[in-house]
This record gives C-alpha cells, sequence and structure tokens, in this order.
C-alpha cells in the first residue's frame, strides 16, 4: 500500500549541474501526475532555512528542459550545517505538512540529507547531481557528460591555436578531487597528457612523455590538469615543467566556471527525466535516505550512505592507459 504522502518538495544545492532544470520538470510532474502537491524550495538549503518554499504546478517547469543551471537556483549554505539550521529547516517543512523532500545535488548536499533524515525522519529521496562524477552507485551524474562535451569544445579550439603556433598548452579543468571530467576530456580531446587527482605522475614522467612527443615530430602538446591534482594547479605544473622542457612556447588556460553552465547534453536531458521520475517514485513507495542512479543503463537504488562512503573514485583505468598509448 501506498504510504500517505501529500507533499513533496524539491531543492537545487551545492554546485549547479546542466540538466537539473530537467530533472526538476520530471520531479514535478511526476508527482502532480500521483496526485502529490509539489513545492519548490529556492537556493537549495539556506531555501529550507529562509522559509522560501513554493507551490509548483506542471506550467512552473514548462520551457525549461533545455535551459542549464537551475531554475530553483542554489547555494553552498552554512547554516544547514548547524543544529540549529537543520531544526529552522524542519519547522518551515513542518508547517505546510510537508513529507517528502527530494534533493538534487552532490556529496555535500548528500551528507546534509543525510543528517537531516535522521534528525527529523524526513523522507528524504537523492539525485546525483553535480559535474564532478563523484558518487558511488550512479555511473554518471547529471551535468558531468554535458561538462565534458563543453570541456572539450574549448579544447578543440585551443588547439587550433596550439597548433599554429607550436605550442604546448596546459588546460586546467574542474572536478575537485574527481578526475573524470580530466580523464575523460583528455581522451575525447586527444590531449598528449593527463594529470589526475588519484594518480602520481611525477613531473620526471611528464617530460619523458613530451620529449617523447617532441622527438617524433609532433609540433605543439596539449596536457589536461585536474584541478585537485596534488602538485598544484596548471601554473604550478607548467612552471616545473618548463624548468626542464623547453622545446615549445607555453601557455596555460583555466577553463574555469564554463564548465558549469549551457544547454545540457541529450544524454542529461534523459539522465535528469530518468532520474526524477525515479526519485518521486522511490519516495512514494515510502524508501528515505536512498539515491537513484544510473548503473549499466538501468535505474536503480543507493543508500546515501553508500553513495559517500563507498566512494571508489570512477576512474576508468582502461582510458587512463589508452591516453598513453593514443598520444604517442
Ligand atoms: N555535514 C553537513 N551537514 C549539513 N549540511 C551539509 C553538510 N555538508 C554539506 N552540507 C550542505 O550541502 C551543501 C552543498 O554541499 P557542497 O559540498 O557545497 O556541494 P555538492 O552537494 O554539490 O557537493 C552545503 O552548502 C551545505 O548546505
Ligand atoms: O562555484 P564554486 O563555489 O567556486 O565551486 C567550484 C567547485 O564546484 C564544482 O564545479 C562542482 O562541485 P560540487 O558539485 O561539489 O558543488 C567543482 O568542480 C569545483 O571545484
Ligand atoms: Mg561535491
Amino acid at each position: 500500500m501506498r504510504p500517505n504522502i501529500k507533499n513533496i518538495a524539491v531543492l537545487t544545492s551545492g554546485g549547479d549541474a546542466p540538466g537539473m532544470n530537467a530533472c526538476i520538470r520530471a520531479v514535478v510532474r511526476t508527482g502532480i501526475y500521483n496526485g502529490i502537491n509539489m513545492f519548490g524550495v529556492l537556493q537549495g538549503y539556506q531555501g529550507l532555512i529562509n522559509n522560501n518554499i513554493n507551490p509548483m504546478d506542471a506550467r512552473s517547469v514548462s520551457n525549461i528542459i533545455h535551459l542549464g543551471g537551475t531554475i530553483l537556483k542554489t547555494a553552498r549554505c552554512l547554516e544547514f550545517k548547524t543544529e540549529e539550521g537543520l531544526d529552522i529547516a524542519f519547522a518551515n517543512l513542518k508547517a505546510r505538512d510537508i513529507d517528502g523532500l527530494i534533493v538534487i545535488g552532490g556529496d555535500g548536499t548528500f551528507t546534509g540529507a543525510q543528517r537531516f533524515a535522521k534528525k527529523h525522519g524526513v523522507k528524504v529521496i537523492g539525485i546525483p547531481g553535480t559535474i564532478d562524477n563523484d558518487l558511488s552507485g550512479s555511473d554518471f551524474t547529471l551535468g558531468y557528460d554535458t561538462a565534458i562535451n563543453t570541456v572539450i569544445e574549448a579544447i578543440d579550439k585551443i588547439r587550433d591555436t596550439a597548433d599554429s603556433h607550436d605550442r604546448l598548452f596546459f588546460i586546467e579543468v574542474m572536478g575537485r578531487d574527481s578526475g573524470c571530467i580530466a580523464l575523460r576530456s583528455a581522451i575525447a580531446s586527444g590531449a598528449e597528457a593527463v594529470l589526475l587527482p588519484e594518480r602520481e605522475t611525477s613531473v620526471d614522467e611528464l617530460v619523458a612523455q613530451l620529449e617523447s612527443g617532441a622527438s617524433t615530430k609532433k609540433s605543439s602538446s596539449i596536457v589536461i590538469v585536474s584541478e585537485g591534482h596534488k602538485d598544484g594547479g596548471a601554473y604550478d605544473i607548467a612552471k616545473k615543467v618548463k624548468e626542464r622542457f623547453n622545446h615549445y612556447d607555453t601557455k596555460v588556460t583555466i577553463l574555469g566556471h564554463l564548465q558549469r553552465g549551457g544547454s545540457p547534453s541529450s544524454f542529461d536531458r534523459i539522465l535528469g527525466s530518468r532520474l526524477g521520475f525515479a526519485a518521486v517514485n522511490e519516495i512514494l513507495k515510502g524508501s528515505t535516505m536512498q539515491m537513484v542512479g544510473l548503473r549499466g543503463n538501468e535505474i536503480h537504488t543507493t543508500s546515501i550512505e553508500d553513495a559517500l562512503t563507498k566512494h571508489s573514485f570512477k576512474l576508468e583505468n582502461d582510458l587512463l592507459e589508452m591516453t598513453k598509448v593514443l598520444s604517442i
């Protein structure tokens, strides 16, 4: 029997990610289709605390499937990390008789959701929405595919000028302590080398790789640096390499926040729709503290705890091996 759930709220939290709007649309419409009153919380957990919670209908999510960002806005909310913040947020939900909360966000969002659910018994379902792809239990997080497409479009343009000027470029990409964006972007853009937070790559090794390319008539090279690399960012690494390897003029590009914006790819629109639909159905079954995710092209649930703690970085080792082989 379906638990007696009448009101569900949805929010987006942490870094925005392309596909969040497609996901909000799916959540709101699936809820309404099932006779639920749907609410949108503005600015993530900050909106729960500030009581910024508004009813949504099917038309509130019209014409957003193709938009980047999030119509619900997002925030990094320090107050929600305090006991008082959790209590205020709960009081605001209770005042509206909201019995279920769907959070779209990354590892921080899930950590907060878990504390909130444990403390106040609210039914919470998580949807993995972050460009970083740093959660277990979903092969892809929402926004990751679009971010990679954005990155390779930028790298392609840099390659044009790198090649014309015979230059070596160090390009820094996002991902916090996850090298997923860097690795896939390196393969898709044909980069000469990639530096990842999860792997030690010495400057010696990198220089040897670049030397080998130069000795076989490579006239330009692209090195992708993941922002979380232990030896520092792209500027630091470029400086160290330059001291030892001087075949090319060297330049650095930090791609920055352009990686988080833009219209979602078809993959992220479909993923957002599937995950939003699945999240509402989970909450209507009475589930709580679960994440819905994509595994092998099927939707599965994973406990939020496992999504966070069994956090094996999802680096595809075969891709890493390939970067070395395909860039000779
Ligand atoms: N330990 C925690 N307790 C409560 N809330 C948390 C906790 N950690 C993170 N959050 C909430 O989740 C928000 C989003 O986390 P953040 O790490 O910034 O982004 P993401 O969810 O994309 O990883 C934080 O701003 C904060 O409001
Ligand atoms: O926009 P901000 O606050 O500078 O955060 C930058 C960080 O956010 C991200 O773009 C996304 O991370 P989250 O999904 O954890 O928020 C990271 O790749 C990057 O390190
Ligand atoms: Mg995160």
